[in-house]
């Protein structure tokens, strides 16, 4: 049994098939980083697993279990935690409060609520901010906070939406190390960004996809160097050469 298994998923919008196709596990601890060009399906992906979105086919399985039928709050209490692309922050509300709203998904106390916000703040290395309005954040710490909120619901599997964009190599290479240690501290991911470096680094597998369909999966020493996925992101010139 896979620990998370996407099968023939297929999702169309109109005319536009957005996912075509794709099949992928991903085994329990692991990083698992999806690549592609723009507008290739990543996020796509990422919202038909937290059922943003309804597929049009196909199947998702977490730990066995068919996950694809339930409803979005659902999927987060089954331990499947996301990120978005686009931060959002309960922006008038402290960062220790924001964090607070995702432990409510675990607990109705309000004193267990506020430890394990606690916990997570400190573990993102938050806490120097942990009083400050969520809006006054700069965007490195608004994306902390982005994923602090995620880890405040317990997730086992982590979404992680381009955590890096917009951030300078230094921030890049501290959300990195809180990538790593969220996988020590017992949480399988799997991670979306658009730099080749950071997913090159940080994965232990990649499904690169193109057209919503997949190009190849593998170690990311594998996929960099296949001819689909050099054409994709670079044109033929360089896959021929
Ligand atoms: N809600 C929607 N309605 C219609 N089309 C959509 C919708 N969401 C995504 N698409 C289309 O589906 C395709 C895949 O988009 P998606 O955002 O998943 O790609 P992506 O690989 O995450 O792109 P990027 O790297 O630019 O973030 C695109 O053609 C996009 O325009």
């Amino acid at each position: 049994m896979s620990f998370f298994a996407a099968n023939n998923l297929v999702k169309q919008f109109g005319g536009l098939t957005a996912v075509a196709n794709l099949n992928f596990t991903v085994n329990q601890g692991e990083i698992f980083g999806i690549i592609g060009p723009n507008g290739s399906g990543k996020t796509t992906v990422f919202n038909l697993i937290s059922r943003f979105f309804p597929l049009t086919s196909g199947e998702i399985y977490f730990k066995g279990k068919r996950i694809d039928t339930l409803p979005a709050h659902k999927i987060c209490q089954v331990g499947i935690g996301r990120t978005f692309q686009v931060v959002k922050p309960l922006k008038r509300m402290s960062v220790l409060d924001n964090v607070m709203a995702g432990a409510f998904l675990r607990t109705s106390q309000v004193g267990k609520a506020r430890a394990k916000a606690k916990e997570i703040v400190h573990f993102c290395g938050l806490e120097p901010y942990k009083d400050f309005e969520a809006k006054s954040l700069p965007i490195p710490l608004r994306k902390r906070l982005e994923i602090a909120r995620a880890l405040a619901t317990e997730p086992e599997l982590l979404l992680l939406d381009e955590t890096c964009a917009g951030l300078n190599p230094k921030e890049s290479e501290e959300a990195i190390l809180l990538i790593r240690k969220i996988r020590e501290a017992g949480v399988t991911i799997i991670i979306v960004e658009h730099l080749m470096k950071v997913m090159m680094g940080i994965s232990d597998r990649i499904l690169a996809i193109n057209f919503g369909g997949q190009i190849t999966t593998g170690a990311p020493k594998e996929v960099a160097g296949h001819p689909e996925v050099i054409k994709a992101y670079l044109g033929d010139a360089y896959a021929q050469g």
